[in-house]
């Protein structure tokens, strides 16, 4: 088991394309969050998390939200990143991501990684780069 997780939601598989590399990167395990529960996440030294807009706010990726907020008040002091492919627009999601992680004692690594709709090659190899940098952080 390593001591960092990459644990990610998915609708059409774009956020999943990025966390194998980023766990691939981090030398993480990998899990979709229905695969772990939010108690043995926080059993992880790190975490980097994985989440693709839904909307203009973080809260309308529900299904990650649900699971989210049941680990979020146990992040205290702990070292996360955030990932996740989007549409269109700028990143929204990703600023009301952040600025929520923001209201926390959570060490965020980083600007948050994005790609957009499916990762491509470039993508690919700046989530592995994301993965390794992470797990030196
Ligand atoms: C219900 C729904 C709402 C979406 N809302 C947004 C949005 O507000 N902004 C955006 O950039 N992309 C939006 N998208 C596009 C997805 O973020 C994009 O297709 C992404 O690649 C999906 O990632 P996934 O394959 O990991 O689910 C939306 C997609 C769906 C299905």
């Amino acid at each position: 088991m390593s001591n960092i997780l990459v644990a990610y939601w998915t609708a059409t598989g774009n956020t999943q394309a990025m966390a194998v590399k980023v766990a691939e990167g981090a030398n993480a395990d990998l899990k979709e969050i229905s695969e772990i529960s939010p108690e043995d996440a926080l059993q992880y030294e790190k975490i980097a998390f994985g989440c693709p807009a839904m909307g203009d706010t973080f809260e309308e990726a529900e299904e990650f939200l649900e699971w989210y907020e049941q680990l979020e008040a146990g992040l205290e002091g702990k070292k996360i990143a955030i990932f996740g492919s989007f549409g269109w627009g700028s990143g929204e999601w990703m600023e009301d991501w952040t600025d929520r992680i923001g209201q926390t004692t959570a060490v965020l690594f980083e600007e948050p990684l994005m790609a957009n709709e499916a990762p491509s090659s470039d993508d690919e190899d700046a989530c592995v780069s994301f993965g390794q940098r992470f797990s030196q952080f």
